[in-house]
């Protein structure tokens, strides 16, 4: 499956990378901080990094916000929302929430690779108001209903 994504800049991040995929396969495209100063983190801390782009992507579509591995295996910083869910018709600019869930201070900088984009397709659903659901085995049992063997 493809499908085109419109992409457009923030006004003042000309010089801010645009999202890239790291290598042919990747499922994620990288995603940059457009930071205007570095942005210390401490411990703990969280704070919403600015990407410096926007995009348009068609119905049946959204872009997950997910963290890097490396990042959160280094220094312990993730998303505290993931996935992030960007909706099909948010035109506004994409923002990153980061954690950090390490040890120690981690400084933001512009242009660094803080998070991927996964673009996924999401079904259209309408839900139907009823009186009654239809009958199954499982019934409403379940949180370890089914035991652990
Ligand atoms: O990591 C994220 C998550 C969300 N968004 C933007 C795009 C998304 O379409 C919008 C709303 O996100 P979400 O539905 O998760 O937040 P909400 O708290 O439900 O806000 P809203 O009431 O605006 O939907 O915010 C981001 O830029 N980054
Ligand atoms: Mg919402």
């Amino acid at each position: 499956m493809s499908f085109d994504v419109q992409l457009k800049r923030m006004p003042g991040n000309e010089d801010v990378e645009l999202p890239r995929k790291m290598s042919e396969l990747a499922s994620g495209f990288d995603l940059y901080a457009a930071v205007t100063q570095d942005i210390r983190l401490q411990p703990g801390e969280r704070f919403l990094v600015p990407t410096g782009i926007a995009i348009a992507m068609p119905a049946g579509l959204e872009a997950q916000i997910r963290p890097r591995s490396g990042l959160a295996l280094k220094h312990g910083i993730t998303c505290l929302n993931t996935p992030g869910t960007i909706d099909a018709d948010y035109r506004g600019e994409i923002k990153v929430l980061l954690i950090n869930l390490g040890q120690e201070a981690f400084t933001i900088t512009r242009n660094e690779r803080i998070a991927q984009m996964v673009f996924q397709t999401v079904p259209v659903v309408n839900l139907l108001t009823v009186d009654e659901l239809s009958d199954t085995e499982r019934g409403a049992g379940g949180f370890g209903h089914t035991g652990t063997k």
